[in-house]
């Protein structure tokens, strides 16, 4: 049976990267992604703003929406601080395997799990099953019309405490106009726009943070 493009995604890290060196496997996607086939990782342009809330955050625990081949749950696991975790949803149990064992060879894998399914069936079950108090940080990376409504769920199960950081990808390509609107006429979000580019493209694309004041 053909590969898929994230089996080659892997392939590549595997026979590439340094085993245990988180930046050497983000350089190998990058290399990859930007010069055999594109794939829809955060990228190392708009990686580094996710960089930057990452450590203004500071998280002890962080989720993640969309994990896909789990370039950006290593991007944000190197900066974790020692008993720091994140977990990240993924839904496409093709795509499971393939971070895990990327995440594996970045050597993050103590500091990361994986949860299958969809946002709006995990999120409320973060606190009994995983035992989640509250979030320090949260990365929007998934499904873009589901930011908002899964934004609105992470509050009504309180997951949200008073200074807790979301990050949501992909502003303007492929867009999240009803995120936007939401979060930005919500009183107690505190919004900042971060002008960029699609991953490993010249087309405009934007991040928006968003502080919860409780
Ligand atoms: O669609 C994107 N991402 C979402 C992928 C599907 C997520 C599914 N999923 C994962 C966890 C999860 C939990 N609950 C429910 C659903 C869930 C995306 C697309 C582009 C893009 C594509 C084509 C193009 F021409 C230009 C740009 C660029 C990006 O950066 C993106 O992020
Ligand atoms: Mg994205």
């Amino acid at each position: 049976m053909d590969q898929s493009k994230e089996q080659r995604i892997l392939n590549s890290v595997s026979y590439n990267a340094v085993k245990g060196d988180p930046e050497s496997v983000l350089d190998c996607i990058d290399k990859y992604c930007s010069q055999k086939e594109w794939a829809m990782n955060v990228g190392d342009e708009k990686g580094l703003i996710l960089d930057n809330v990452v450590k203004e955050a500071d998280p002890t625990t962080a989720l993640e929406l969309g994990t896909y081949c789990g370039y950006s749950a290593i991007r944000i696991a190197r900066l974790l601080k020692p008993k720091a975790h994140l977990f990240s949803i993924e839904f496409n149990p093709e795509f499971v395997p393939i971070a895990k064992e990327i995440i594996e060879i970045a050597g993050l894998s103590d500091k990361v799990t994986i949860l299958e399914g969809h946002a709006q069936d995990i999120i409320p079950q973060l606190k009994s099953k995983y035992d989640v108090d509250t979030l320090d940080f949260v990365f929007l990376d998934h499904w873009k019309e589901r930011y908002a409504p899964d934004t609105i769920l992470l509050e009504e199960c309180g997951l949200l405490r008073k200074g807790s950081i979301l990050l949501a990808d992909n502003i303007i390509y492929p867009g999240a106009p009803e995120f936007l609107e939401y979060i930005r006429n919500h009183k107690r979000f505190e919004c900042t726009n971060y002008p960029s580019h699609l991953e490993y493209m010249k087309v405009e694309d934007a991040m928006e943070k968003a502080v919860y004041l409780g």
